[in-house]
């Protein structure tokens, strides 16, 4: 089994003076966190970590020389950071070799939930599988006010100030939030996100693309250790969870 790991975002929406996955958290960088997560699992053998061209970050990373670490030239857009690591990836592996697609961002990744997840795509490797979680709130599907009013319903996520209104409450025991890592067969996902790529397809994770092939995608229960950094708001529950792994570790 391989890995990729999508690490040249920008970080727009953590507002810091770095790419987020360089933010030091517990001791260490988001994406250290991450990389070391991953080669936890002995069943990994190699790494393709996707950076952005102008990355002068990774060098100073405790894994810059690793023997398992492929660095990759990074994309526009994650759906083709991951795009560059499997056709890295395909030039060594064969087309039915597992991969599974991280983000930097998810530094907390148990390395229980991360086997459980091999465990369960090693007996469904044609479907793969991916961490999610699986909702405790009311969810709320939302329109923007003027548009519904209107009669439009574009869809928005944050409109501003009282101008999102609920336009239905959807049956959350079926709502799952996907996480990462999401698991399949190096040459499936090459076909499902070239071809979602070729339909003009905005991709913002690797199942979507596999269930446009057909696959239904086994879901498998993540937690909320695997949040995504994403806003300034995340970090302290991200040390927290850190900091608290490192503890029980000792
Ligand atoms: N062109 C891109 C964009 C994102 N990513 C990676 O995909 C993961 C999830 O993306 P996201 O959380 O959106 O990170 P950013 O794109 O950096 O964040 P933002 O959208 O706020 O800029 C991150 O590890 C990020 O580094 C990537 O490899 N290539
Ligand atoms: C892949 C992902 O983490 C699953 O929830 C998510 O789609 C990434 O979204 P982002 O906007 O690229 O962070």
């Amino acid at each position: 089994m391989i890995a990729v790991i999508p690490a040249a975002g920008i970080g727009q929406r953590m507002e810091a003076s770095l790419p987020k996955q360089y933010l030091q958290c517990a001791g260490e960088t988001l994406l250290d966190h991450s990389i070391a997560a991953i080669l936890a699992e002995p069943r990994i053998s190699k790494i393709f970590l996707a950076l952005h061209e102008n990355d002068h970050w990774f060098a100073n990373s405790r894994f810059a020389d690793h023997e398992q670490i492929q660095v990759v030239q990074g994309g526009a857009s994650r759906a083709e950071s991951v795009v560059n690591a499997l056709s890295a990836a395909i030039n060594t592996f064969p087309s039915d070799t597992l991969v599974a697609v991280h983000d930097a961002a998810r530094p907390g990744l148990p390395l229980k939930l991360f086997s459980e997840l091999l465990d369960v795509v090693n007996e469904n490797p044609e479907q793969g599988a991916l961490l999610a979680l699986p909702v405790h709130d009311t969810v709320k599907y939302s329109t923007e006010k003027e548009a519904a009013a209107n009669g439009g319903l574009t869809q928005t996520k944050d409109a501003g100030i009282g101008r999102n209104i609920v336009n239905k409450t959807l049956v959350r025991d079926h709502i799952w939030l996907a996480q990462t890592p999401q698991v399949f067969r190096l040459g499936d996902l090459q076909k499902a996100l070239s071809l979602a790529a070729e339909q003009g397809n905005d991709i913002t994770d690797e199942a979507s693309a596999m269930e446009t092939l057909g696959a239904q995608p086994i879901l498998v229960p993540g937690s909320k250790k695997l949040l995504k950094v994403t806003t300034p708001d995340d970090l302290a529950l991200i040390e927290f969870y850190l900091t608290t792994e490192q503890n029980e570790a000792r």
